[in-house]
């Protein structure tokens, strides 16, 4: 379990993480997502005992990490896959690190093959790809078999593949009972891969939510109609309580009926369809609406508000 309360970094004038509360929870994906500049490294490094806080504390299981009687197996984090040393193989990578408390090769070589590096693990990690230097970040993180997962940006540089591999590793990891948290500025990725969101801007909490709830909070339960005979259809299918937004000559929303009751009218009417879809919300639309109410809020205290210069909504 990772603890923060009212965690505060400043750098100069810039309020980097701005009174951070909240709770990372073992058994679940936890995604800290927000834009680029939100906070989350600074957040993450402070979690690491990397970076002082200003105010506030992170707890790690119930004590600062810094204090952790046997740091490598209690959290393993991923913060800068590149962080090896170049010339080295990617097993004698791991072995290095091992040994510093007493890991084997056994444990080494089971850690490459569970990341999928085994036919690789004699190469030198400076030939590695992005995604295959991402494994072997994460293989150095799970080294000790820790309770607790950080891992900064992992699905960077990995192809679809390798994002399906870290879904469902993840997901074990976190079945197993383990904290895991990841962080991302990418929603499409944070979408197949978390359960539950944490959500950041210009160092503040915007969200600390299911992902589903917060993806459904934002779906606006209309249909999508494309047909050669809209402005028929649109006909059709008016009345009280049904509202019909046009969008293109052939393609209109529906709200008030759903896309069942919209096909039984076109079928028992013989209009052709192209289109009946129910228009999914996705995380992205979730997110945009949540950081544009923010951006609003950012505006209106702007007077008063000083430091940070990177808005919410920025990489979105
Ligand atoms: N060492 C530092 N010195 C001064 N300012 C810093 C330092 N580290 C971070 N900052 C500032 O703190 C703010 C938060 O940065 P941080 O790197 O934590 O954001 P982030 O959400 O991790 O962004 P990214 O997705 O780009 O990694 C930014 O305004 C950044 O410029």
């Amino acid at each position: 379990m990772i603890e923060l309360n009212q965690l505060t970094k400043t750098y100069g004038e810039t309020l980097a993480v701005d009174a951070v509360t909240f709770t990372v929870r073992p058994g679940v994906v936890t995604g800290f997502l927000g834009p680029n500049g939100a906070g989350k490294s600074t957040t993450m490094r402070m979690i690491l005992g990397l970076d002082r806080p200003t105010a506030g504390t992170a707890l790690v299981n119930g004590h600062p990490y810094a204090e952790a009687a046997a740091p490598m197996g209690e959290l393993g984090a991923l913060l800068d896959a590149k962080a090896v040393d170049r010339n080295r193989s990617a097993r004698n990578h791991l072995l290095a690190l091992g040994a510093t408390v007493g890991i084997g090769a056994r444990r080494v070589d089971h850690v490459l093959e569970s990341v999928g590096l085994s036919e690789v693990a004699s190469r030198a990690a400076g030939s590695f790809s992005l995604g295959m230097g991402q494994r072997l970040g994460i293989a150095s993180a799970l080294l000790a078999d820790p309770g607790v997962l950080i891992l900064d940006e992992p699905v960077n540089g990995l192809d679809l593949d390798g994002i399906q591999w870290i879904r469902s590793l993840l997901n074990e990891l976190a079945a197993e009972g383990r904290t895991v948290l990841l962080s991302s500025h990418l929603m499409s990725e944070m979408q197949l891969v978390a359960d539950h969101l944490v959500i950041i801007g210009r160092g503040r909490i915007l969200a600390d939510t299911p992902l589903q709830d917060f993806i459904d909070s934002s779906s606006t339960g209309a249909a999508v109609v494309a047909s050669p005979e809209a402005s028929r259809l649109a006909g059709l299918l008016a009345g009280e309580g049904v509202t019909l937004t046009s969008r293109e000559a052939s393609r209109f929303e529906v709200r008030g009926l759903d896309a069942a009751a919209i096909g039984e009218v076109a079928s028992r009417h013989g209009v052709t369809l192209h289109e009946l879809s129910s228009s999914a919300a996705s995380l992205e639309t979730a997110y945009l609406a949540l950081t544009r109410d923010a951006v609003e809020y950012a505006g209106t205290t702007q007077q008063t508000s000083h430091q940070s210069t990177d808005q919410p909504g920025e990489a979105a």
